[in-house]
């Protein structure tokens, strides 16, 4: 049997008299890739902030792994790559990935593993000694990616993973994540604007306005939305008359 590793029930916020979201209901369960896709101001990175703990819902609850959230002890569970880049830059890419993964219950060794093999999946093992602040947009982007995999999380939340990432290397990503959902059974959740990307979740909610408008596979958003493709649904939902 699957197990809910995310659940997101009746949540609403709001900042001032804005109302961001409004009565999410979302379960996500273990193996499975999520995305939320919706357009800009939707409500997708408070969501995930709030799955991730780091802000708080007005209404409603979430958990994760059984757990609500906010929960420090879930911190270790849950691998989030934010939107903006939160790097030491004065310190080098390397120094970065070893100062995250301190943060965790980690041997010497399981750390140097843990460094080497996310270092290799975002190909930045050979910049590893450069200072972060002389990295370009993607390179930031990728080691923060490595960073949010350093403890080898259970659940790995990702706000726009691979924006800035060139085509080969974003499909060496994707290759690598469909791997640790399958065999790792990780929970995965990206919010993305790339349809490409949004074809290769399992399932796919669309965020507008602060609600989900619909969910599913893509295949059944598409029929739902009577759309040629997900670009199309994106747009249907966005409210553009096509
Ligand atoms: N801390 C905050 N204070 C005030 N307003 C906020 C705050 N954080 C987000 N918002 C507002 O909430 C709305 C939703 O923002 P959010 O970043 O969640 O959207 P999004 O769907 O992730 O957009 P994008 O795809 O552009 O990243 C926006 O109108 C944004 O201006």
């Amino acid at each position: 049997m699957t197990a809910a590793t995310v659940k997101v029930e009746q949540v609403s916020k709001s900042f001032g008299r804005k109302t961001v979201l409004s009565k999410v209901d979302l379960q996500m369960e273990e193996g499975q890739i999520y995305g939320l896709i919706g357009p800009s101001g939707a409500g997708k990175t408070t969501l995930v902030k709030m799955m991730v703990g780091m802000d708080l819902p007005d209404e409603g609850r979430i958990e994760v792994l059984r757990t609500a959230m906010p929960s420090l002890s879930m911190l270790q569970q849950i691998g989030y790559m934010a939107q903006s880049d939160a790097l030491y830059t004065e310190l080098t890419a390397e120094e970065n990935l070893k100062f995250f993964a301190s943060m965790f219950k980690m041997s010497r060794r399981e750390q140097k593993q843990r460094i080497a093999y996310a270092a290799e999946l975002v190909h930045l093992t050979e910049e590893l000694g450069k200072k972060v602040a002389v990295y370009s947009g993607g390179m930031k982007r990728r080691l923060s990616l490595a960073i949010a995999l350093i403890h080898d999380p259970a659940v790995l939340i990702l706000d726009e993973p691979t924006v800035g990432i060139d085509p080969e290397l974003r499909q060496s990503i994707w290759k690598e994540l469909i791997r640790l959902k399958t065999s790792e059974r990780k929970t995965i959740i990206v919010t993305t604007h790339v349809m490409d990307e949004a074809s290769k979740c399992d399932q796919l909610a669309m965020v507008r306005e602060g609600r989900i408008l619909a969910e599913g596979t893509p295949e059944q958003l598409r029929q739902q939305y009577d759309a040629a493709d997900l670009e199309e649904v994106f747009l249907r939902a966005g409210g553009v008359t096509l």
